[in-house]
C-alpha cells in the first residue's frame, strides 16, 4: 500500500475518503468527534505539503437522496476549527458546484462534499458513479477504516480510477490495520478477549474466529444470557435469542475442546423494568426471577472479569458489560475498562472497538490509558474474522 510519507502532495488535490460518520443530536450538534479528529493528521499531510483536499464520507444510512439530519454541512465548522482554515462546503456531491469549485481549489484549501450516501450509487458500488466521483482529484487517498468493510463506490470502486501510485493509504487506515494486525498475529500471552453489547448473531463471527487465539473469553452484556439459557439457566425477561442457544451451546463445547476458558458472569445487577430508576437487585444468572431483567454484571462477575483482565498481557475489547447508558447500570463496564487502563498500565496491550465500547472507555475517563482505540466497530470485527476489507484490498 502507498503511504502518505511517501507522497508529495505539492500541487496535487487529493479526493479524500474520510469516515465521518458521526453521533449528532436532534439539534445536529456532534457528540463525539473523535473520528474526526483520528484523521486530521492525514488532512494536515496533504496541506502542509502544499495540496488541497476534497473530503468525501458518508454520514448515517440515509435512503438515497438528502435529508436534512444526514447533510455533512453540520461538520464544516468543525472541521474548518480542526484544520485552522475556513473549509467550503460544495453540497451534492455530484453537482456542478461541487466539480466547479474542486477545480478551483488551490494549495492549502480544503472542500467538504455532502454526503455520498445521498447516491443510492454508492452502496451498490455503481462503477459510473464511482469514475464520476474520481474526476474530483488527481489523487485517492482513503483513511477511512470505518468503513473499510464496504465495498462501496467511493470506499473502494473509485481506486480503480486511479493509477496504482496515486492511490494512497491514510495514517488512521494503516495505524487501525497495523494496531490489529498486532493483536491478530502477534499477541503476548495471556491473550483476553472481551465480548459484551446486545446480541450474539451480531457477533458469532469473531466469538469462533477468537476461540482459536485467546486465553480467556469473557462474555457480558445482553449475548450473555442466551449462554446461560445454553446451560439452562431461567434469565426472566434478559435479553434472550432464543434461536441462538443452540449456538451458544455450541461455543461453549468449542472453548473447552479448545481449551479456552470461556468465562460467563456468575451473577447479575437485576431490574424491574428497562429504566435507570427501576428496582435494582443481585440474582444468579442462571435463576433470574420472572418480570426481572439483567442489566448489567453483579458484584462477583465485575470482580471475576476484573482479576482475569488484569492478569492478561493481550486485551481485545468489543461492546459494553451492560446498560451502561443508564448510570445505574454503567459499572461492570466501568469495571472492565479500569481493569484493562491498569493492565495496560502494567505493560498489557490493549485494543477497544466497537462504537459503544470505545464512546464507554471515552465517557468515563480512560480514553489516554488504553493502547488504542479503533474507530472500526464492523469493519474492526470484519478485519479480526479474518475477512479481506475490500476498501484496503483497493489500495493494491
Ligand atoms: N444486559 C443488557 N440488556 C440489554 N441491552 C444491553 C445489555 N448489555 C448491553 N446492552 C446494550 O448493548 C448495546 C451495545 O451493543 P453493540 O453490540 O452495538 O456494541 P458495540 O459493538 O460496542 O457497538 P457498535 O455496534 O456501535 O460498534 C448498548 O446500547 C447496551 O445498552
Ligand atoms: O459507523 C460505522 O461502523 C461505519 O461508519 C460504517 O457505517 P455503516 O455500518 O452504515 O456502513
Amino acid at each position: 500500500m502507498n503511504t502518505l510519507d511517501t507522497y508529495n502532495f505539492a500541487g496535487k488535490r487529493a479526493v479524500m475518503r474520510v469516515d465521518f460518520n458521526v453521533p449528532l443530536d436532534k439539534d445536529l450538534r456532534i457528540t463525539d468527534d473523535t473520528r474526526i479528529r483520528m484523521a486530521t493528521r492525514s488532512v494536515m499531510k496533504i496541506l502542509n505539503d502544499g495540496g488541497s483536499v476534497v473530503l468525501l464520507s458518508h454520514l448515517g444510512r440515509p435512503k438515497g437522496g438528502f435529508e436534512q439530519k444526514y447533510s455533512l454541512e453540520a461538520l464544516v465548522q468543525r472541521l474548518s476549527q480542526e484544520y485552522g482554515r475556513a473549509v467550503q462546503f460544495g453540497g451534492d456531491v455530484l453537482g456542478a458546484e461541487a466539480s466547479q469549485q474542486a477545480a478551483a481549489l488551490q494549495s492549502g484549501e480544503v472542500l467538504l462534499l455532502d454526503n455520498v450516501r445521498f447516491y443510492k450509487e454508492e452502496e451498490a458500488g455503481d462503477a459510473a458513479f464511482a469514475a464520476k466521483l474520481a474526476t474530483l482529484g488527481n489523487v485517492y487517498v482513503n483513511d477511512a477504516f470505518g468503513t473499510a468493510h464496504r465495498a462501496h463506490a467511493s470506499t473502494a470502486v473509485m481506486a480503480s480510477s486511479f493509477a496504482p501510485q496515486d492511490r494512497v493509504g491514510g495514517y488512521l487506515l494503516q495505524s487501525e490495520v497495523d494496531n490489529a494486525k498486532k493483536v491478530l498475529e502477534n499477541a503476548e500471552r495471556p491473550f483476553t478477549a472481551i465480548m459484551g453489547g446486545a446480541k450474539i448473531s451480531d457477533k458469532i463471527l469473531i466469538i469462533e474466529k477468537l476461540l482459536d487465539k485467546v486465553d480467556n473469553l469473557l462474555i457480558g452484556g445482553g449475548m450473555a444470557y442466551t449462554f446461560a439459557v445454553a446451560e439452562n439457566g431461567h434469565v426472566g425477561s434478559s435479553l434472550l435469542e432464543a434461536d441462538k442457544v443452540d449456538l451458544a451451546r455450541q461455543l461453549i463445547q468449542k472453548a473447552k475442546d479448545k481449551g479456552v476458558n470461556l468465562v460467563l458472569p456468575g451473577d447479575s445487577l437485576i431490574a424491574d423494568k428497562f429504566a435507570n430508576d427501576a428496582n435494582v437487585d443481585v440474582a444468579s444468572n442462571h435463576h433470574i426471577p420472572d418480570g426481572w431483567m439483567g442489566l448489567d454484571l453483579g458484584p462477583d462477575s465485575r470482580e471475576a472479569f476484573a482479576a482475569i483482565i488484569r492478569q492478561s498481557k493481550t486485551i481485545l475489547w468489543n461492546g459494553p458489560m451492560g446498560v451502561f447508558e443508564m448510570s445505574n447500570f454503567s459499572l461492570g463496564t466501568e469495571f472492565v475498562a479500569r481493569a484493562i487502563a491498569e493492565a495496560t498500565a502494567g505493560g498489557a496491550y490493549s485494543l477497544i472497538g466497537g462504537g459503544d465500547s470505545a464512546a464507554a472507555v471515552q465517557q468515563l475517563g480512560f480514553g489516554e490509558q488504553v493502547s488504542y482505540i479503533s474507530t472500526g466497530g464492523g469493519a474492526l470485527l470484519e478485519y479480526m474474522e479474518g475477512k479481506e476489507l475490500p476498501g484496503v484490498t483497493a489500495l493494491g
